[in-house]
């Protein structure tokens, strides 16, 4: 047996995802605290139940400092859960620290929007190239799915493991809050892909500077309209022009002509910035 439910005792409930029910809990053997999320899979059909655990094999594939680490699955018959063991993040996530500047009415500093954006795309470089022979997993990239560890370091959250979830009809209501991040292409019809990621990339880093997202509008057509317009307000006036610079790459309508992770990780501006933080 490798470890079961009764290896761990849990903290608290920290909340319910678009897949299930996230616990905060603590391996009795080793005293670490880490993160269940809990996936019902009771009304799924055969193959949904195989394209989980083909999803949940592919995670566990996935082994990077800027990807939250997934240890370990637990099947629990009895009620027909599937436990994802996976790192806890001390934290929290970035919609939290977004949250918390609106309320003081402060802004992050541009070292640390600098450092999320060499440290994503690093995660995004593993998601794209560890799982390239796959169709690309998506990871949901927006505020509230990226974290943060005890030493500042930061990581992409889990997988569209919702992806199969998404999916399947009866998660679909769960599916809640505005696609701020949705790329032109996508609102075109178009396959979602790895540049799509990289429009989606550009969406946090602004929304980290200016606290709002780039776009934005009162109902979901208008919303598309000033998608595939592209045009934003620049971020407050206090960040550089370098930094604009490279969101306005990462912003740029024609997946086509946006860069890919490879460039910006590559880009002077970028490497020049990035210098100065380490
Ligand atoms: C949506 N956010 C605004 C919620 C506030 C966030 N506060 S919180 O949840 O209590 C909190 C405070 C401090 C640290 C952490 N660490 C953490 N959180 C995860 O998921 C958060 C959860 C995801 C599903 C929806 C509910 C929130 C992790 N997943 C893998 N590792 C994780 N580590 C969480």
């Amino acid at each position: 047996k490798i470890g079961g439910l009764e290896d761990y005792e849990a903290i608290n409930i920290i909340g319910t995802g678009s897949f299930g029910t996230c616990y905060k809990v603590r391996k009795k053997s080793n005293g670490y605290v880490y993160v269940w999320k809990a996936v019902g899979y009771g009304g799924m059909s055969e193959e949904k139940k195989q394209l989980l655990v083909s999803e949940v094999n592919l995670l566990s594939e996935l082994r990077h400092p800027n990807i939250v680490q997934y240890y370990d699955h637990i099947i629990h018959k009895e009620t027909a859960t599937l436990y994802i063991v996976m790192e806890w993040c001390q934290g929290g996530d970035l919609s939290s620290l977004i949250n918390k500047c609106k309320k003081s009415g402060s802004y992050l500093d541009e070292g640390f929007v600098w450092k999320v954006l060499y440290q994503m795309c690093r995660a995004l470089q593993a998601c794209h190239w560890q799982l390239s022979k796959t169709t690309v997993l998506h990871r949901d990239i927006k505020p509230a799915n990226v974290f943060l560890d005890e030493a500042g370091n930061v990581k992409l959250g889990d997988f569209g493991l919702a992806r199969t979830l998404h999916e399947d009809a009866s998660y679909a209501q769960t599916i809640v809050g505005t696609p701020y991040y949705m790329s032109p292409e996508v609102i075109k019809g178009g396959k979602y892909n790895k540049k799509s990621d990289i429009w989606s990339l550009g969406c946090l880093i602004y929304e980290l500077c200016s606290l709002v997202p780039p776009f934005a509008g009162t109902n979901i057509k208008q919303l598309a309209m000033k998608i595939k317009e592209g045009k934003y307000p620049r971020i407050p006036a206090h960040y550089s022009d370098d930094l604009q610079k490279i969101i306005s790459l990462l912003l740029i309508v024609d997946h086509n002509l946006r860069p890919t992770i490879e460039v910006i990780l590559h880009h002077p501006t970028v490497v020049s910035h990035i210098a100065q933080e380490t």
